[in-house]
Protein backbone atom coordinates (compact mmCIF):
# COMPACT_ATOMS: atom_id res chain seq x y z
CA UNK A 1 0.00 0.00 0.00
CA UNK A 2 1.07 3.28 -0.78
CA UNK A 3 2.44 5.69 1.84
CA UNK A 4 1.78 8.77 0.18
CA UNK A 5 -0.46 10.90 1.77
CA UNK A 6 0.71 9.43 5.55
CA UNK A 7 1.41 12.55 7.64
CA UNK A 8 5.29 13.05 8.63
CA UNK A 9 4.58 11.36 12.34
CA UNK A 10 2.65 8.19 10.95
CA UNK A 11 5.84 7.54 8.07
CA UNK A 12 8.49 7.97 10.59
CA UNK A 13 7.11 5.92 13.30
CA UNK A 14 6.81 3.18 10.93
CA UNK A 15 10.16 3.36 9.60
CA UNK A 16 11.66 3.81 12.64
CA UNK A 17 9.72 0.45 14.06
CA UNK A 18 11.05 -1.33 11.40
CA UNK A 19 14.90 -0.36 11.82
CA UNK A 20 15.40 0.75 15.24
CA UNK A 21 12.90 -0.44 18.30
CA UNK A 22 13.80 2.17 20.68
CA UNK A 23 13.57 5.10 18.45
CA UNK A 24 10.12 6.70 19.90
CA UNK A 25 12.66 10.02 21.10
CA UNK A 26 13.68 10.21 17.52
CA UNK A 27 10.39 10.20 16.24
CA UNK A 28 9.04 12.60 18.95
CA UNK A 29 12.30 14.75 17.94
CA UNK A 30 10.84 15.11 14.31
CA UNK A 31 7.61 16.35 15.77
CA UNK A 32 8.93 18.48 17.51
CA UNK A 33 11.34 20.50 14.64
CA UNK A 34 8.11 19.58 12.58
CA UNK A 35 5.96 21.79 14.65
CA UNK A 36 8.87 24.57 14.96
CA UNK A 37 8.92 24.92 10.93
CA UNK A 38 5.25 24.86 10.89
CA UNK A 39 5.79 27.86 12.76
CA UNK A 40 8.29 29.75 11.22
CA UNK A 41 6.28 28.71 7.88
CA UNK A 42 3.77 30.92 9.08
CA UNK A 43 5.73 33.60 10.27
CA UNK A 44 7.62 34.19 7.17
CA UNK A 45 4.96 34.11 4.87
CA UNK A 46 3.00 37.25 7.33
CA UNK A 47 6.63 38.45 7.64
CA UNK A 48 6.00 41.64 5.54
CA UNK A 49 2.43 42.44 7.44
CA UNK A 50 4.13 41.86 10.86
CA UNK A 51 7.44 43.95 9.78
CA UNK A 52 9.82 41.70 10.98
CA UNK A 53 11.52 41.46 7.60
CA UNK A 54 14.66 43.36 7.46
CA UNK A 55 17.86 43.74 9.49
CA UNK A 56 18.67 43.53 13.58
CA UNK A 57 21.35 45.60 15.27
CA UNK A 58 23.01 42.97 16.01
CA UNK A 59 26.17 39.87 14.20
CA UNK A 60 26.06 36.41 14.52
CA UNK A 61 29.71 34.67 15.27
CA UNK A 62 30.24 34.38 11.69
CA UNK A 63 30.50 38.27 11.49
CA UNK A 64 27.53 38.19 9.67
CA UNK A 65 24.49 41.48 10.55
CA UNK A 66 21.69 39.22 11.43
CA UNK A 67 18.21 39.47 10.06
CA UNK A 68 15.51 40.11 12.54
CA UNK A 69 13.91 36.74 11.30
CA UNK A 70 17.26 34.69 11.82
CA UNK A 71 16.83 35.49 15.33
CA UNK A 72 13.13 35.19 15.53
CA UNK A 73 13.54 31.83 13.87
CA UNK A 74 16.39 30.99 15.89
CA UNK A 75 14.01 31.55 19.42
CA UNK A 76 11.19 29.29 17.89
CA UNK A 77 13.94 26.36 17.26
CA UNK A 78 15.18 26.89 20.55
CA UNK A 79 11.69 27.30 22.42
CA UNK A 80 10.04 24.13 20.59
CA UNK A 81 12.89 21.80 20.86
CA UNK A 82 14.26 22.28 24.57
CA UNK A 83 10.97 21.06 26.79
CA UNK A 84 10.20 17.61 25.28
CA UNK A 85 13.32 15.74 26.53
CA UNK A 86 14.56 14.59 23.12
CA UNK A 87 17.60 16.43 23.82
CA UNK A 88 20.80 16.83 25.47
CA UNK A 89 21.92 20.33 24.02
CA UNK A 90 21.74 22.19 20.32
CA UNK A 91 24.23 24.35 18.30
CA UNK A 92 22.71 27.29 16.00
CA UNK A 93 23.99 29.31 13.33
CA UNK A 94 22.84 32.25 15.25
CA UNK A 95 24.39 31.13 18.79
CA UNK A 96 28.49 31.23 19.01
CA UNK A 97 28.30 28.60 22.12
CA UNK A 98 25.91 25.53 22.63
CA UNK A 99 22.82 25.80 23.60
CA UNK A 100 22.22 23.88 26.83
CA UNK A 101 18.80 22.62 27.89
CA UNK A 102 17.89 24.70 31.33
CA UNK A 103 18.35 22.75 34.18
CA UNK A 104 14.63 22.36 35.12
CA UNK A 105 13.69 20.38 31.68
CA UNK A 106 14.32 16.90 31.09
CA UNK A 107 17.02 15.98 29.04
CA UNK A 108 17.30 13.37 26.33
CA UNK A 109 20.06 11.16 24.01
CA UNK A 110 20.22 13.62 20.97
CA UNK A 111 22.17 16.47 19.68
CA UNK A 112 20.76 19.15 17.25
CA UNK A 113 22.99 21.40 14.89
CA UNK A 114 20.42 23.70 12.88
CA UNK A 115 20.47 26.86 10.35
CA UNK A 116 17.02 28.07 11.60
CA UNK A 117 16.70 30.33 8.74
CA UNK A 118 18.63 29.93 5.02
CA UNK A 119 19.17 32.17 2.49
CA UNK A 120 18.41 34.89 4.69
CA UNK A 121 19.45 37.31 2.09
CA UNK A 122 16.34 36.79 0.05
CA UNK A 123 13.91 37.04 3.04
CA UNK A 124 13.03 40.80 2.18
CA UNK A 125 12.92 39.87 -1.73
CA UNK A 126 9.96 37.25 -0.94
CA UNK A 127 12.80 34.38 -2.43
CA UNK A 128 12.35 30.96 -1.15
CA UNK A 129 14.35 30.54 2.18
CA UNK A 130 14.35 27.25 4.59
CA UNK A 131 15.50 25.50 7.69
CA UNK A 132 18.53 23.20 8.18
CA UNK A 133 18.99 20.49 11.08
CA UNK A 134 21.33 17.80 11.74
CA UNK A 135 20.70 15.34 14.58
CA UNK A 136 23.68 13.20 16.39
CA UNK A 137 23.45 10.75 19.19
CA UNK A 138 25.04 12.06 22.63
CA UNK A 139 27.14 9.80 23.97
CA UNK A 140 27.25 11.05 27.46
CA UNK A 141 24.43 13.39 28.43
CA UNK A 142 24.93 12.92 32.78
CA UNK A 143 27.02 16.13 32.34
CA UNK A 144 26.87 19.14 30.56
CA UNK A 145 27.57 19.34 27.13
CA UNK A 146 30.69 20.34 25.46
CA UNK A 147 31.36 21.23 21.74
CA UNK A 148 33.24 17.58 21.37
CA UNK A 149 30.21 15.73 22.11
CA UNK A 150 28.90 17.83 18.65
CA UNK A 151 32.66 17.51 16.94
CA UNK A 152 31.48 13.97 15.06
CA UNK A 153 31.60 13.50 12.01
CA UNK A 154 29.02 13.89 9.41
CA UNK A 155 28.65 9.52 8.94
CA UNK A 156 27.51 10.16 12.65
CA UNK A 157 24.15 11.54 11.62
CA UNK A 158 21.41 9.67 12.21
CA UNK A 159 18.91 12.20 10.73
CA UNK A 160 19.11 15.02 8.93
CA UNK A 161 16.42 17.25 7.00
CA UNK A 162 15.71 20.92 5.48
CA UNK A 163 12.13 22.86 5.00
CA UNK A 164 11.88 24.95 2.53
CA UNK A 165 9.34 27.96 2.58
CA UNK A 166 8.62 28.30 -0.75
CA UNK A 167 5.04 28.80 -2.61
CA UNK A 168 5.16 25.09 -0.99
CA UNK A 169 6.03 24.50 2.23
CA UNK A 170 7.99 21.01 1.85
CA UNK A 171 9.98 19.44 4.59
CA UNK A 172 12.80 16.81 3.32
CA UNK A 173 14.22 13.71 5.26
CA UNK A 174 16.61 11.08 6.31
CA UNK A 175 16.83 8.96 8.68
CA UNK A 176 19.66 6.89 6.76
CA UNK A 177 16.83 5.11 4.34
CA UNK A 178 16.38 6.64 1.49
CA UNK A 179 15.07 10.43 1.35
CA UNK A 180 11.59 11.70 1.48
CA UNK A 181 9.40 14.82 0.89
CA UNK A 182 6.71 15.90 2.90
CA UNK A 183 4.58 18.91 1.95
CA UNK A 184 2.47 21.15 4.60
CA UNK A 185 -0.87 20.68 3.50
CA UNK A 186 -2.37 24.31 4.58
CA UNK A 187 -5.95 22.59 5.18
CA UNK A 188 -4.77 19.99 7.87
CA UNK A 189 -1.79 21.95 9.21
CA UNK A 190 0.02 18.86 8.59
CA UNK A 191 3.64 17.17 7.18
CA UNK A 192 2.20 14.46 4.36
CA UNK A 193 4.40 12.35 2.18
CA UNK A 194 4.24 13.53 -1.36
CA UNK A 195 7.93 12.77 -2.67
CA UNK A 196 9.11 9.41 -1.28
CA UNK A 197 11.95 7.82 -2.13
CA UNK A 198 13.82 11.17 -3.88
CA UNK A 199 16.79 9.97 -5.83
CA UNK A 200 19.59 12.34 -7.84
CA UNK A 201 19.96 11.48 -11.55
CA UNK A 202 23.54 10.35 -12.14
CA UNK A 203 24.25 12.83 -15.39
CA UNK A 204 23.31 16.53 -15.54
CA UNK A 205 23.29 19.74 -17.55
CA UNK A 206 22.51 22.03 -14.75
CA UNK A 207 25.13 24.04 -12.30
CA UNK A 208 24.54 26.07 -9.33
CA UNK A 209 27.62 28.37 -8.04
CA UNK A 210 27.70 32.08 -7.14
CA UNK A 211 29.68 33.15 -10.91
CA UNK A 212 30.65 36.58 -9.55
CA UNK A 213 33.30 34.84 -7.68
CA UNK A 214 34.75 33.12 -10.80
CA UNK A 215 37.88 34.65 -11.00
CA UNK A 216 38.47 34.05 -7.22
CA UNK A 217 37.96 30.21 -7.55
CA UNK A 218 40.61 27.26 -7.82
CA UNK A 219 41.90 26.25 -11.43
CA UNK A 220 40.10 23.00 -11.12
CA UNK A 221 36.69 24.64 -10.41
CA UNK A 222 37.29 27.25 -13.16
CA UNK A 223 37.84 24.66 -15.74
CA UNK A 224 34.55 22.87 -14.55
CA UNK A 225 32.35 25.85 -14.91
CA UNK A 226 34.28 26.82 -18.38
CA UNK A 227 33.32 23.84 -19.83
CA UNK A 228 29.73 23.86 -18.32
CA UNK A 229 29.36 27.84 -20.28
CA UNK A 230 31.37 26.27 -23.55
CA UNK A 231 28.63 23.48 -24.32
CA UNK A 232 28.82 21.77 -26.93
CA UNK A 233 31.14 24.04 -28.70
CA UNK A 234 33.53 22.56 -26.26
CA UNK A 235 34.84 19.61 -24.37
CA UNK A 236 31.81 18.49 -22.90
CA UNK A 237 29.40 18.36 -26.71
CA UNK A 238 26.35 19.28 -24.47
CA UNK A 239 24.77 22.33 -23.75
CA UNK A 240 24.46 23.18 -19.95
CA UNK A 241 21.88 25.58 -17.78
CA UNK A 242 22.65 27.83 -14.80
CA UNK A 243 20.44 28.97 -11.46
CA UNK A 244 21.48 30.05 -8.79
CA UNK A 245 18.73 30.77 -5.82
CA UNK A 246 21.31 31.88 -2.84
CA UNK A 247 19.53 30.00 -0.79
CA UNK A 248 21.07 26.59 -0.67
CA UNK A 249 17.91 24.76 0.42
CA UNK A 250 16.14 25.47 -2.82
CA UNK A 251 19.43 24.71 -4.99
CA UNK A 252 19.23 21.29 -3.12
CA UNK A 253 15.88 20.64 -3.27
CA UNK A 254 16.12 21.45 -7.59
CA UNK A 255 18.73 19.06 -7.92
CA UNK A 256 17.07 16.39 -5.99
CA UNK A 257 13.58 16.84 -8.51
CA UNK A 258 16.19 17.05 -11.16
CA UNK A 259 19.67 16.49 -10.93
CA UNK A 260 22.28 18.84 -11.24
CA UNK A 261 25.38 19.99 -9.17
CA UNK A 262 26.24 23.02 -6.34
CA UNK A 263 28.84 24.41 -5.85
CA UNK A 264 30.04 26.75 -3.23
CA UNK A 265 34.03 26.24 -3.23
CA UNK A 266 36.71 28.00 -1.94
CA UNK A 267 37.51 31.34 -3.27
CA UNK A 268 40.06 33.19 -2.21
CA UNK A 269 37.97 36.45 -0.59
CA UNK A 270 39.52 36.11 3.31
CA UNK A 271 35.71 35.38 4.75
CA UNK A 272 35.66 32.23 2.08
CA UNK A 273 39.41 31.60 2.35
CA UNK A 274 37.95 28.36 3.75
CA UNK A 275 34.39 28.40 1.94
CA UNK A 276 31.77 30.27 3.09
CA UNK A 277 29.05 27.07 4.10
CA UNK A 278 28.82 25.82 7.38
CA UNK A 279 30.22 22.41 8.29
CA UNK A 280 28.25 21.31 11.23
CA UNK A 281 24.77 22.77 10.22
CA UNK A 282 24.81 23.34 6.09
CA UNK A 283 27.00 20.87 4.77
CA UNK A 284 26.67 17.93 7.08
CA UNK A 285 22.31 17.35 6.73
CA UNK A 286 23.13 18.43 2.62
CA UNK A 287 25.45 15.96 2.38
CA UNK A 288 23.91 12.98 4.15
CA UNK A 289 20.15 13.98 2.53
CA UNK A 290 22.30 14.01 -1.23
CA UNK A 291 24.10 10.58 -0.51
CA UNK A 292 21.07 9.43 0.50
CA UNK A 293 19.90 10.04 -2.61
CA UNK A 294 22.53 8.39 -4.37
CA UNK A 295 24.41 11.86 -5.05
CA UNK A 296 27.78 12.53 -4.09
CA UNK A 297 29.02 15.67 -2.16
CA UNK A 298 32.60 16.29 -1.51
CA UNK A 299 35.16 19.15 -0.95
CA UNK A 300 36.99 18.97 -4.72
CA UNK A 301 39.43 16.61 -2.05
CA UNK A 302 37.51 15.01 0.49
CA UNK A 303 34.40 13.19 0.87
CA UNK A 304 32.41 15.99 3.18
CA UNK A 305 30.78 13.01 5.73
CA UNK A 306 34.40 11.93 6.21
CA UNK A 307 35.65 15.07 7.42
CA UNK A 308 36.39 15.26 11.80
CA UNK A 309 35.20 18.71 12.72
CA UNK A 310 37.54 20.67 14.85
CA UNK A 311 35.02 24.23 15.53
CA UNK A 312 31.02 24.47 15.67
CA UNK A 313 30.65 26.94 13.18
CA UNK A 314 33.79 25.52 11.21
CA UNK A 315 33.33 26.30 6.99
CA UNK A 316 33.75 24.25 4.12
CA UNK A 317 34.41 24.16 0.42
CA UNK A 318 30.85 22.34 -1.01
CA UNK A 319 30.26 20.74 -4.52
CA UNK A 320 27.53 18.50 -4.18
CA UNK A 321 24.73 16.52 -6.35
CA UNK A 322 24.63 14.30 -9.37
CA UNK A 323 27.53 11.65 -9.10
CA UNK A 324 28.74 11.47 -12.67
CA UNK A 325 29.27 15.46 -12.06
CA UNK A 326 30.86 15.32 -9.04
CA UNK A 327 33.04 12.67 -9.65
CA UNK A 328 34.20 14.85 -12.48
CA UNK A 329 35.14 18.00 -10.88
CA UNK A 330 37.14 15.70 -8.16
CA UNK A 331 39.07 14.02 -10.72
CA UNK A 332 39.49 18.28 -12.19
CA UNK A 333 40.87 18.49 -8.31
CA UNK A 334 43.59 15.71 -8.23
CA UNK A 335 44.78 16.33 -11.61
CA UNK A 336 45.56 19.78 -10.96
CA UNK A 337 47.06 18.52 -7.35
CA UNK A 338 49.59 16.69 -9.69
CA UNK A 339 50.36 18.94 -11.81
O1 LIG B 1 25.18 35.37 -1.25
P1 LIG B 1 25.86 34.24 -1.95
O2 LIG B 1 27.35 34.40 -2.03
O3 LIG B 1 25.26 33.96 -3.26
O4 LIG B 1 25.65 32.97 -1.01
C1 LIG B 1 24.44 32.29 -0.96
C2 LIG B 1 24.60 31.15 0.00
O5 LIG B 1 24.70 31.66 1.32
C3 LIG B 1 23.62 31.17 2.12
O6 LIG B 1 22.58 32.09 2.10
C4 LIG B 1 24.18 31.00 3.52
O7 LIG B 1 23.20 30.62 4.42
P2 LIG B 1 22.55 31.60 5.50
O8 LIG B 1 21.59 32.47 4.79
O9 LIG B 1 21.92 30.66 6.43
O10 LIG B 1 23.66 32.38 6.15
C5 LIG B 1 23.19 29.88 1.44
O11 LIG B 1 21.85 29.54 1.64
C6 LIG B 1 23.42 30.19 -0.04
O12 LIG B 1 23.71 29.04 -0.79
MG1 LIG C 1 22.43 28.78 5.64
MG1 LIG D 1 21.02 30.93 8.24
Amino acid sequence: MSSIGKSINQFINEQQNKTDSNSDDLSGLIADIASACKKIAHLVNRSAITGIGGASASENVQGEVQKKLDIITNDVMVEQLNHHGHLAAMISEEIEDIIQIPEHLPKGKYLIAFDPLDGSSNIDINISVGTIFSILRCTDASREVRSDDFLQAGTEQICAGFCVYGPTTMMILTTGNGVNGFTLDSEIDEFVLTHPDMTIPEDAAEFAVNISNQRLWETSVQRYIDECIQGVDGDREKNFNMRWVASMVSDVYRILIRGGIFLYPLDTKSANSSGKLRLMYEANPMSFIVEQAGGLSTTGYQRIMDIKPTDLHQRVPVILGSKNEVERIMRYHQEDKLS
